[in-house]
């Protein structure tokens, strides 16, 4: 019997189980069971190099983003407004069949944007192309879940569970359960508050599935079986998505409301100018927009906006000693990869900096004043500019200029304040 039957057969096994007190150990187990089938399902079949064969394109920019859909819901339209490179598009399904990669320009970053084939209900089991196009998701940084919003609400549910059937999470954190396998000592239980899902039996059971018989759990919230199983597997990919709903020039206003209201949720439409929508349809928008550009494709400016802000990117400018901030090239560092301090700045600009550092000074919201003395543990933050004084170098920190020390509150340097003069 191959992997997906087996899988096939205890979920059918779980479907037929009732659910109460005497059956939960039991479902626990299977859900371990099915949890190590899928892991090996992930596995590159022999002789490959992986499960993104084939699909694989260079990383370029700061970040990527893949977009993720059924069939035909306008994911190449998408690429091909966002980035100008043209993917082709068209009325019938499974138009795509390939990965297409595009450049995002925002906020003085690139963004990588990567179209991909729609995928269908079994795609993790290996549907159509769905573990190539898994797989590069996966090395992705956030996913756009693009949806037709003129078709069923059940979509996002499909695609969501063929997502976490390969290990993907979305929009969580990962749970918070401390877990140590150990070479002895048995298995040591503890919760740090009143546990409801789980109790040690349970815990013992699903770990026994494992073999594993040496190891330290302590839960930090009231988790399930689901999350432990999470812990064990340890290879979950935590990521942000982005519901983009496309279309929505086909459907009634009050769907319209109803889907931008959602969590995480952005609804635009290809097709229209956002002059050409009615002046109804703007006036729901609104609560979601800052502004309203007439002439961009419907709510653009606030899909973008919610990417710069899923992505989490942080720019710092430099500052050379005694001249203006280069505005024009920031360096782009991550909290989620590889990190917002002045060490990993550093190391950004070069690998052997770090030796000549004597410390920097930071002007912007990271700083508590400006300029503020800061040494290589500081984070920084987006749009903050930094001087790096080297050893045996002096700063010029007690000048006269606009980021200088008397001023209190630290703000955010605006556009205005980016293009002026900086005296120094
Ligand atoms: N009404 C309407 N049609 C759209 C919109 N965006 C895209 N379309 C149409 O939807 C159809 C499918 O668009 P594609 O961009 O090929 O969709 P896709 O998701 O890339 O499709 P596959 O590559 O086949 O998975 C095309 O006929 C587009 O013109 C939109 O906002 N409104
Ligand atoms: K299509
Ligand atoms: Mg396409």
């Amino acid at each position: 019997m191959g992997i997906i039957e087996k899988i096939k057969e205890i979920e059918a096994e779980m479907a037929r189980t009732q659910k109460n007190k005497a059956t939960e150990y039991h479902l626990g187990q299977l859900k371990a069971k099915i949890a190590k089938l899928r892991t090996q399902l992930l596995e590159p079949p022999k002789g490959s190099s992986g499960a993104g064969d084939g699909f694989e394109v260079t990383k370029f920019g700061h970040g990527r983003v893949a977009l993720i859909g059924f069939p035909s819901v306008g994911k190449s339209t998408l690429l091909t407004m966002l980035t100008g490179t043209h993917s082709e598009a068209a009325s019938y399904e499974f138009t795509t069949l390939t990965c297409i990669p595009g450049i995002i320009h925002y906020n003085d970053t690139k963004i990588q944007l990567l179209d991909l084939p729609g995928i269908i209900e079994g795609a993790s089991e290996g549907k159509g192309r769905g573990r190539q196009v898994i797989a590069v998701s996966k090395s992705s940084d956030i996913v756009l879940m693009v949806l037709d919003a003129s078709k069923s609400e059940g979509h996002r549910q499909i695609l969501t569970r063929e997502l976490e059937a390969v290990g993907l999470r979305l929009n969580k954190r990962p749970p918070q359960i401390y877990f140590k396998k150990k070479k002895t000592g048995g298995i040591s239980f503890n919760s740090t508050l009143t546990l409801t899902h789980i109790d040690e039996k349970l815990c013992y059971q699903i770990l026994h599935e494992y073999k594993i018989h040496n190891a330290e759990v302590l839960f930090r919230e009231d988790a399930t079986v689901d999350d432990l199983i999470d812990v064990i597997e340890g290879n979950r990919k935590y990521m942000k998505c982005i519901y983009v709903y496309n279309k929505i020039d086909v459907i009634g206003i009050d769907d319209v409301d109803k889907l931008a209201r959602q969590p995480n949720s952005v609804v635009i439409s290809c097709n229209l100018k956002a002059a050409q929508f009615s002046c109804a349809v703007k006036c729901i928008l609104l609560h979601a927009l800052d502004a309203c550009f007439p002439h961009t494709p419907l709510n653009f400016d606030r899909l973008l906006a919610k990417v710069w802000e899923a992505m989490g990117l942080v720019r710092v400018y430099t500052k050379p000693q005694g001249q203006q901030p280069d505005f024009s090239d920031p360096v782009v560092l991550s909290a989620d990869r590889g990190g917002c301090s002045v060490e990993d700045f550093c190391n950004h600009i070069h690998r052997n900096l770090i030796k000549d550092v004597k410390y920097v000074l930071v002007w912007g919201i990271s700083a508590r004043h400006y300029p503020q003395h800061c040494g290589l543990s500081h984070v920084l933050q987006d749009e903050d500019v930094v001087q790096i004084v080297k050893k045996k170098e002096k700063d010029d920190g007690g000048g006269r200029g606009r980021f200088k020390s008397h001023s209190t509150a630290p703000a955010r340097i605006s556009d205005r304040e980016k293009k002026a003069p900086l005296k120094t």
